[in-house]
């Protein structure tokens, strides 16, 4: 079979042939590159509407010489509304005249779905690091899940934003790229949140920064450092709550050599295995359009004229999934045998003792290594012992052991949460929650794996674990974001969320009263969010 792709979300105005006998994908791609500025849609729009039908002719010319095409493939969404209508007609157009189906294909899910195809990996977790998004997906349950995402801006776009204030043109990654290598690196905001992170405010300080007087190339120094730290960590973070140990990488800024080295170390260090497709694959290109196209028309997902509208805000986890099996998953079982690796730690448990040692990241800069480690061993031992006192179960803090980043903890409950889901005890992390945010203090990381239960006296008991991302605040967002991270863990990797969140709420609102409302109501905000910009 050959498939046409089309693509035309933002910039680039892309058409491609993927043969499926042969696995060779030709690409002919015609860039927008706004004068000064960001990318602007009607100009980005008038650039569509020139060069879609010239690529196309171009792919098409190409497909000829094979013998045509059998399927029409296009980026439905996400994207800039006016640029996608004219890369939803033309395939409407294109379809028609050839007289083949027409395959509606999501652009987040086409760029990771190229990186599997290419690796052959069976379900890798996916860093989605493009333009306007920055995200992690995993596919359980019939769909790809959102792990973890950004919670304003895409980092392409955050990158590109800090370029535009120093009056270069667009697009900036690839310059702060150059720029680094001369660099020194400078401390910036570092903010994850659980899986989930934030890049408003070290853009601001690293505008500001700039405005100080700081050398440009420091400021990107300090920007790349900390920002792709920030996307490997939470990647790492998904591969050690879903247990797989393969990772792919999808996006734009995944040309990015410093990006790329980070999770390969990372990857490395923790044995599990790393796919970076090539960059003509890696930014926006029809390529992956027709690849993807064509998995979804083998599965006989094509489109009907009047149902092939294009949407803006179409999210991954939207996507019926309908050409991957539906028992195939993303999550492992997780092992607990001796020693644990978790995200940032190494958990060695010895009779009732746990020790658990947040060791050196290779991938990160050793400033922002050793700054990291500091903190959040300070921050776990000090909140363990907060929420102990306000009446939430936590392991007691034996001994703090800064120089080496070393706490020495009670050993609390059988298994994870992960291993022993049950309404019972998702409830009890309800009402730990609804506690520990009346004491204004966040967790940060709520997941299943930073849950153990204990099933002693028959009934299951939990305790809360891992507060190194924990922060005091009385913030409603903040305890929002608290309850959005233990749901998206469990999404990520449960058989039948549904009952298990119902079930997490219902104890968070009994224990929480009226300010668990305002927090519950600001929950349904931070989900439906679009976060595309
Ligand atoms: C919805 C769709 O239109 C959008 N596409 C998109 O953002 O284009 P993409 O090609 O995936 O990524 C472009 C971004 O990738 C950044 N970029 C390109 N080369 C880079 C490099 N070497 N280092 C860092 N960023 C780089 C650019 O600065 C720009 O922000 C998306 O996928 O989010
Ligand atoms: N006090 C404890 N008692 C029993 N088990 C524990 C304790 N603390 C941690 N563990 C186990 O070790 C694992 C890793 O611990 P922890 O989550 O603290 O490390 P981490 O590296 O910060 O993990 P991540 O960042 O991936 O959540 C947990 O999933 C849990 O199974
Ligand atoms: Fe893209």
């Amino acid at each position: 079979m050959r498939v046409l792709g089309i693509e035309g979300t933002a910039w680039a105005a892309s058409a491609a042939v993927f043969d499926t006998e042969t696995d060779e994908v030709f690409i002919e791609s015609d860039p927008y590159e706004p004068e000064s500025g960001g990318i602007h849609p009607r100009e980005a729009a008038e650039h569509m509407g020139e060069a879609v039908p010239r690529v196309v002719e171009t792919a098409l010319e190409h497909a000829r010489s094979g013998g045509g095409v059998d399927a029409v493939a296009f980026s439905r969404g996400p994207g800039l509304g006016p640029c996608l209508r004219i890369v939803g007609t033309a395939a409407r157009a294109l379809s028609g005249a050839l007289d083949v189906p027409l395959v509606g294909v999501n652009h987040m899910v086409a760029h990771l779905e190229i990186g599997r195809h290419q690796s052959g990996f069976d379900a890798p977790v996916c860093l989605n690091a493009s333009g306007a998004n920055a995200h992690l997906l995993g596919y359980h349950n019939g769909r790809y899940r959102v792990l973890g995402e950004t919670m304003d801006t895409g980092v392409g776009n955050a990158i590109d934003k800090f370029t535009r204030h120093v009056g270069w043109s667009h697009p900036g990654g690839p310059k702060v790229e150059a720029r680094a290598r001369d660099g020194e690196y400078i401390d910036l905001p570092y903010v994850v949140k659980g899986m989930d992170f934030s890049f408003s405010g070290i853009m601001s300080a690293a505008k500001d920064a700039y405005d100080d007087g700081e050398p440009v190339e420091n400021v990107c120094c300090g920007l790349q450092e900390t920002v792709f730290a920030m996307l490997t960590e939470v990647t790492e973070r998904a591969l050690s709550l879903t247990g797989t140990d393969e990772l792919v990488l999808g996006g734009g800024v995944g040309q990015n050599a410093r990006l790329r080295a980070m999770l390969r170390e990372m990857c490395e260090a923790r044995g599990a295995s790393f796919y970076a497709p090539e960059p003509r694959f890696l930014r926006d290109n029809a390529g992956m359009i027709a690849v993807l196209g064509a998995k979804m028309c083998d599965a006989g997902d094509t489109l009907s004229i009047p149902d092939s509208a294009v949407d803006p805000n179409f999210r991954p986890d939207e996507v019926p999934v309908s050409w991957r099996g539906t028992q195939e998953s993303v999550a492992r079982a997780p092992s607990e045998s001796g020693t644990v690796r978790g995200a940032e730690a190494t958990v060695t448990t010895e009779g009732d003792v746990v020790r658990k040692r947040r060791l050196p990241k290779e991938y990160r800069h050793a400033r922002l290594d050793e700054r990291l480690r500091r903190e959040r061993t300070v921050a776990e031992a000090r909140l363990l012992s907060e929420a102990r006192r306000v009446g939430v179960p936590t392991p007691l803090v034996y001994d703090v052991d800064l120089r080496e980043s070393m706490l020495t903890l009670q050993r609390v409950g059988e298994g994870d949460l992960a291993r022993a889901l049950s309404p019972e005890a998702t409830r009890q992390v309800g009402e730990h929650l609804a506690t520990l945010h009346d004491a204004g203090i966040v967790h940060g990381d709520p997941t299943t794996r930073n849950v153990r239960v204990s099933k002693e006296t028959g009934e299951p008991a939990v305790f809360l674990v891992d507060f190194g991302l924990g922060f005091h605040t009385g913030h409603v967002e903040d305890h929002a974001m608290d309850l959005h991270v233990f749901g998206q863990s469990v999404e990520g990797t449960a058989e039948t969320p549904e009952p298990l969140l119902d079930a997490c709420l219902a104890g968070y609102l009994d224990t929480g009263g009226e300010a668990a409302e305002d927090v519950v109501e600001r929950l349904r905000t931070v989900e439906g969010r679009g976060r595309y910009q």
